[in-house]
């Protein structure tokens, strides 16, 4: 079975090339070799000269405040692209597999939203994410696309190292506390991808979205608090004494891009048709952190 990645350096993509080699072989690109999500054209001829059996876009547009001024970019990568992706899978009957994000919803309420929730998205990052779903759906591609959130890993930017970055710097951190979700790492859905991608090979009827998300929940700030207590305990140098790491409300850390409230997502779905399970989400930062401290 030959593979196409799409996106390998990002934080996903680049636990995706471990996950998958097992799975086929991998061609593994990024925007430098042939796969640059903004360019149609180039991207189409090398989706059409690799011609695998299974697409996996790990690629995106992820600068969610940037986003409010790059519309134009942002929507050629998180939703032409896909789009384009998309009905080529639909031709040569390859299976494509696309990530996309809590921040297609509204984040209202405070209970789990399964996969049927109304989307509707607070900031261009989120809505172009959302036309990327909605593309790959129409298309009638067979398809798997991961809802997922909050994604850290050992490589790459995001929010745990830069509040181990702020910690070590200053003696006072403010973090949002009345976000609600669950950080999953990169690993996790990688080897998620491996697993439920082999099952919808063999059975086209596991086609379809699902929330792929670490067990548990959490809160930006408890989330912080938690990575610092844990590199303080390892004996990094901390500047931020425990009591000065302050939760504060959404409406006062103004951001271009308004965010969800409540970005809780049930795996109930992924977890019964394929079997897996899905882990707490310290279980896999405290081994992110371990791996990085
Ligand atoms: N990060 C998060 O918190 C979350 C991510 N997701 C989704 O998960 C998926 C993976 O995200 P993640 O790995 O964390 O993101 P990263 O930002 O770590 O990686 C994104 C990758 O996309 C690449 N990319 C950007 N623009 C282009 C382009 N025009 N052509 C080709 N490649 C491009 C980047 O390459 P380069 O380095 O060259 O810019 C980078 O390697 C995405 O679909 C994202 O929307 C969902 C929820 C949360
Ligand atoms: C740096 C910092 C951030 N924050 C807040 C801002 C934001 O609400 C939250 C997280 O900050 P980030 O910059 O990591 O947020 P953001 O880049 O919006 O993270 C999102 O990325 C995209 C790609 C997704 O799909 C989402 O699931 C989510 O992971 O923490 C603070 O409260 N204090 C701080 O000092
Ligand atoms: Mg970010």
């Amino acid at each position: 079975m030959k593979i196409l990645l799409l996106g390998k350096n990002g934080q996903l993509g680049w636990e995706l090339q471990r996950s998958l080699a097992v799975v086929g072989d991998v061609v593994a690109l990024d925007r430098h070799s042939g796969a640059d999500l903004a360019n149609a054209e180039s991207l189409l001829a090398t989706v059409q000269a690799v011609a695998p059996q299974v697409i996996v876009n790990a690629a995106a547009y992820t600068a969610v405040d940037k986003a409010e001024s790059e519309v134009e970019a942002a929507r050629a990568i998180n939703a032409r692209a896909p789009a384009l992706l998309a009905i080529e899978a639909r031709r040569t009957g390859a299976l494509l597999v696309h990530y996309s994000t809590d921040y297609v919803f509204d984040g209202s309420g405070d209970r789990p939203r399964d996969e049927e929730a109304a989307i509707a998205p607070l900031s261009v990052y989120g809505a172009t994410k959302s036309e990327g779903e909605d593309a790959i759906r129409a298309s009638g591609c067979q398809h798997l696309v991961l809802r997922t959130s909050w994604v850290y890993a050992a490589r790459g930017g995001n929010f745990a190292k830069t509040m181990l970055r702020l910690a070590r710097e200053r003696d006072q951190l403010k973090v949002i506390a009345d976000q609600i979700g669950a950080p999953t790492g990169a690993d996790l859905l990688a080897d998620l991808s491996a697993h439920m991608l082999r099952a919808a090979r063999a059975n086209p009827a596991l086609s379809g979205t699902y929330h792929a998300v670490a067990g548990g929940e959490t809160s930006w700030h408890a989330y912080a608090r938690h990575v610092i207590e844990f590199a303080r305990s390892r004996g990094v140098d901390i500047k931020v004494a425990p009591d000065q790491v302050l939760a504060i409300p959404t409406s006062d850390y103004p951001t271009p891009a308004t965010r969800p409230l409540n970005s809780r997502m049930s795996t109930a779905k992924l977890q019964q048709r394929f079997g897996l399970t899905l882990p707490t989400w310290q279980q896999g930062v405290d081994r992110m952190l371990e791996e990085i401290l």
